[in-house]
């Protein structure tokens, strides 16, 4: 194993060093962690603010994911207007100055010899795919370093390698595409979200988000996770980044950093690390019902008259009880799970689509026809959850508002659908609750 964390321990410095990033003063080591497989480790006390150290992307290039804005294959940034490369390749650039990027020709060189399928236009599959065709021209060290990062396995990763399969006469040569396979397996593992520095000439895409790309940073991909991480990053405008101690980090601890959100509860970011990462994360905030008091994941009880909070009685347990912390009442952790993964804007935006149907209806005199009653039902249960969620007080005026308006939604929708065998199977048991609620609140 020592011999193992040396060679990784080689091959980031020399990834380093071919980058022109001085190692003098190198405030962290390789080393075995407890957490899971190689970590870093502090080599001494490292104040908080200061740099830890800079990395830059062995390999950078559009994301995967099926609803990540498109960006130029050669200047990486996003533009409302693509066109597609001259050269034929079936991949978009903003201008023909573009097209000569070496890293797009390289590229394009691969996709035109493989006989790549194009009508003419360009292809956002080819473009979700392209990363792992840029790792192909990585030199023999830095193949070698991508070698040495943790890879994930399982059908769901490479899928990138299928689409370029599809999208090719010839397709890759059998070691380019089990070279390309094993790249996907390593981004999937430790790529990070990134953009393209400056944005320029970036403009804000059809889907209104900035487009994002994925960066291969092999010293940056050797920090495991931890949900509260001692470290934060940034990029500049060389794409290098920039990993500095978020608080003090005593000589000897490992070096770690957050591969979920901070402010998300723990179901929520256990979930989203065990489906990405493949792992399960025990840390001591994870641990701990009550997140070290943050009460971040508290879910208000199901019980309508308490106004208690509920917290899973096992965190660590998938399958784990939520409790009330007052009445003691119990719910499922699917229960918990499904109830907290609604949140309030889209409750809000149901809630506006709702009343803009139903406008609608009124506008085409539609009278009590079936979707009415449909509709009427669904805002009920959407403003329900909104009042459970102010915390059902009978003195706030805007939760008897929701209350009485709820209850007039399922009495008219239960009327419409009387008789409807299709018609939703609680809504007698709901409209029996929500007047029993509502007038007694
Ligand atoms: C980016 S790599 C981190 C470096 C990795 N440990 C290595 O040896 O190369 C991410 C992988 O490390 C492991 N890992 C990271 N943080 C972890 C944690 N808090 N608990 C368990 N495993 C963790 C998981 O296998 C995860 O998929």
């Amino acid at each position: 194993m020592a011999g193992a964390l040396q060679e990784t321990s080689r091959l980031l410095k020399e990834h380093l060093r071919l980058a022109g990033l001085p190692d003098d003063g190198q405030l962290w080591a390789v080393a075995q962690s407890p957490l899971g497989g190689r970590g870093l480790v502090a080599s001494r006390d490292i104040a908080p603010g200061e740099l830890v150290f800079y990395d830059v992307p062995l390999v950078l290039g559009p994301r995967a994911g099926a609803h990540c804005p498109p960006v130029c294959a050669g200047c990486l940034q996003g533009f409302e207007a693509l066109l597609p490369c001259s050269r034929g390749c079936g991949l978009p650039v903003c201008s023909s100055q573009c097209e000569s990027v070496p890293l797009h020709r390289f590229e394009c060189q691969k996709l035109s010899s493989w006989g790549v399928r194009t009508n003419g236009s360009w292809s956002r599959e080819l473009l979700r795919a392209s990363t792992p065709v840029r790792c192909l021209a990585l030199s023999p060290t830095k193949r070698q370093v991508l070698q040495c990062l943790q890879r994930h396995g399982g059908s769901q990763h490479a899928f990138e390698v299928d689409i370029l399969k599809q999208k090719t006469e010839k397709g890759p040569s059998t070691e380019e595409e089990a070279f390309m396979r094993l790249a996907c397996c390593v981004m999937d593992a430790n790529a990070f979200e990134t953009a393209q520095i400056p944005l320029v000439k970036a403009v804000r895409t059809e889907e209104g988000t900035t487009p994002s790309l994925r960066g291969l940073y092999p010293l940056a991909s050797m920090m495991n996770h931890a949900c509260t991480p001692n470290t934060r990053h940034g990029y500049d405008e060389r794409q290098r980044m920039a990993v500095r101690a978020a608080m003090h980090i005593p000589a000897g601890t490992e070096i770690t950093n957050s591969y979920t959100s901070l402010l998300w509860g723990t179901t929520a970011r256990r979930y989203q690390l065990a489906v990405t990462k493949h792992f399960l994360c025990a840390c001591s905030r994870c641990s701990d019902p009550q997140e070290g008091g943050s009460r971040l994941a508290a879910l208000r009880c199901l019980t309508p008259s308490c106004q208690g909070s509920m917290f899973p009685t096992e965190p660590l347990d998938d399958e784990s009880m939520w409790e009330c912390e007052l009445c003691g009442c119990q719910a499922t952790g699917r229960k918990a799970a499904i109830t907290q993964d609604v949140t309030t804007q889209k409750l809000e935006l149901k809630e506006r689509l709702c009343r803009e149907v139903l406008q609608l209806l009124e506008t085409l005199r539609a009278g009590q026809c079936r979707l009415r009653g449909l509709l009427l039902y669904e805002l009920h249960c959407v403003l329900m959850e909104l009042r459970a969620r102010r915390g059902r007080d009978s003195s706030d005026a805007t939760v008897q508002d929701l209350g009485r308006e709820a209850l007039a939604c399922v009495q008219e929708a239960a009327e419409i659908l009387a008789g409807d065998i299709t018609a939703p199977v609680d809504i007698e048991l709901r409209l029996s609750t929500c007047r029993r609620d509502v007038t007694t609140a």
